[in-house]
């Protein structure tokens, strides 16, 4: 899979977010989008994952010879975000099984793997609404890993995590990114040091 940026702008009313983004991703890779808060990151990642329209140039999706229609990418991207929450009258089971309706579960893995994979056995019939942010976190980020796409879409992957979420995280990374077209959105060097391209939303202002 690849995604090409040609002259790609956004803007909201009359502020250009970015501008003239030329720049193609491809699987197999992993890229950092960075910037400052307010930067544009989220708004770069949406306009990825055909979510949102660039107010200007063209963005294209393509595997192999085939191009993909925007309309038909979000059955190929997992994206864990701030903005995307999960259903809080759920219980965690009920929200796993939920998620694996729209998505196929990567290797066939289990919700009861799922869950063992979270270390929340003892959390599966509590909803979510009374679970900690950073347990809210993790259940996000392993919906997103586990899920059978070629493309991982990771804004602000850590936050809420503590040192042992993050070195989860980073085992996440390890074991479920790599044959992928992972994107992080970050300013937080663990997050993203695993990335190989870096790309600045300020050499696009
Ligand atoms: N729907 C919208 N309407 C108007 N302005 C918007 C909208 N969405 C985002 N913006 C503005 O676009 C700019 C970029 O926001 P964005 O959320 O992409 O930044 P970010 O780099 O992801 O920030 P953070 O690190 O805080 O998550 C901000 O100034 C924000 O106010």
């Amino acid at each position: 899979m690849e995604i090409t940026l040609e002259n790609v702008g956004r803007r909201f009313n009359r502020e250009w977010i970015f501008k003239h983004i030329n720049y193609t991703f491809s699987s197999g890779k992993s890229y950092a989008i960075l910037g400052i808060n307010g930067s544009g990151k989220s708004t770069l990642l949406q306009i990825l994952s055909g979510s949102l329209s660039p107010s200007q140039g063209k963005i294209t999706f393509q595997n192999g010879s085939k191009h993909i229609e925007i309309d038909n990418v979000f059955q190929k991207v997992s994206i864990a975000a701030p903005y995307l929450e999960l259903i809080e009258d759920f219980t965690l089971s009920e929200a796993i099984d939920f998620h694996f309706r729209f998505k196929t579960s990567l290797n066939n893995i289990t919700a009861k793997e799922v869950i063992a994979l979270l270390g929340m056995e003892k959390s599966k019939n509590k909803q979510i609404k009374y679970f900690s942010s950073g347990m809210k976190q993790r259940v996000k980020l392993a919906l997103a890993f586990l899920s059978d796409t070629e493309l991982l879409f990771l804004d602000e992957p850590c936050s809420n995590l503590d040192s042992q979420g993050i070195d989860w995280y980073l085992e996440l990374v390890r074991s479920y990114a790599k044959d992928r077209l992972t994107i992080v959105c970050s300013n937080q060097e663990v997050e993203y040091s695993f990335c190989e391209n870096q790309l600045r939303i300020i050499d696009y202002k």
